[in-house]
């Protein structure tokens, strides 16, 4: 068979300039083998999806965060491409469901001598996500540690992110549609998952898995803050389950009516939504499956 064919795709910025840190790791290693291979750095969002859809290797390799992942994904999603792995980025959620390793000369090493496994991957709307897809108070939180992670490590940022969006958010009014019919819900905030955490390790959705066809959908019901204060620290070992105000149901496709703008969270990043976008919010595993080296 022939020899496979390699596209790093690296983000310098993930990780506060992890990523640019692998070029050198990236070359070095791939010097000793005799592969065939092309490196590309990302200059701004939007650039690791454009390349990997114009990619005509057979493995796209993402070195980055969730975030580089995320586009990767998209860029190849419908393709016969692999995609790779070398975790650079702040918190890291999507290796954590998988076996690939976080240190980059072992996660190299899967790359080039790993097996292939598929995934499923999450669709919302027009755009895949290969970890979570939230809305309500977490996407706000997301958005400020977006903003936070220049100045601190992932989890300080998202818990100063926390902190700093609990004192301004307000329940968000949400007509759910499911399988079994509907229904509406005063929430605090909304998590679709494919994977399990968000935010460096927040098991969100404890028992989710990437191989079960469903999206394991956890609903915080409206709260107030002091509970509130004290759900969120169990979120990191995923005791918030046993919380009254807190539901997990698994889905393979969701349909959301919000009235008012809100932000939505995809894999860390962050998209605006107004009425004018969308009536109706659409959140599914798709049909297509994503091939993993690990
Ligand atoms: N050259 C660049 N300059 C500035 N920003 C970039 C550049 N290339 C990509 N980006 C942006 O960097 C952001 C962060 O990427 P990524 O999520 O991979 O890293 P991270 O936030 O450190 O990791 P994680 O999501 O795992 O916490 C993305 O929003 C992406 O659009």
């Amino acid at each position: 068979m022939e020899d496979k064919t390699y596209l790093f795709i690296v983000n310098p910025v993930s990780g506060n300039g992890k990523g640019r840190k692998m070029v050198d790791k990236i070359h070095k290693a791939m010097a000793k083998t005799k592969k065939v291979y092309r490196l590309e750095l990302t200059k701004g969002k939007g650039y690791a999806k454009r390349l990997a859809l114009a990619a005509t290797e057979d493995v796209v390799v993402a070195v980055g965060g969730d975030g580089t992942i995320n586009e990767v994904v998209n860029g190849i999603i419908k393709s016969d491409k692999v995609l790779g792995v070398v975790p650079s980025g702040t918190g890291n959620d999507f290796i954590r469901n998988l076996d690939i390793p976080k240190e980059p000369e072992k996660a190299l090493e899967r790359i080039l001598n790993g097996e292939e496994i598929a995934i499923n991957v999450g669709k919302a709307f027009e755009h895949y996500f290969v970890n979570i897809a939230s809305v309500g108070l977490d996407a706000e939180i997301a958005n400020e540690a977006n903003r936070l992670k220049k100045f601190f490590n992932g989890t300080t940022a998202y818990v100063v992110a926390f902190i700093k969006a609990l004192l301004s958010f307000n329940s968000i009014s949400i007509s759910i549609k499911n399988g079994k019919g509907s229904f509406k819900q005063e929430t605090t905030l909304m998590a679709l998952c494919n994977g399990k955490s968000y935010g460096g390790g927040m098991k969100i959705a404890p028992l989710a898995d990437m191989g079960d066809d469903l999206l394991d959908i956890c609903i915080v019901k409206k709260i107030n803050k002091l509970k509130l204060l004290l759900v969120f620290p169990t979120i990191f070992t995923g005791k918030h389950t046993k919380f009254k105000e807190v539901q997990i149901i698994k889905e393979p496709y969701i349909s959301l009516r919000i009235e008012d703008p809100v932000i939505i969270n995809l894999d860390g990043e962050i998209y605006p939504i107004t009425k004018e976008d969308f009536e109706v919010l659409e959140f599914k595993i798709s049909k297509f499956k994503l091939k993993v080296l690990c």
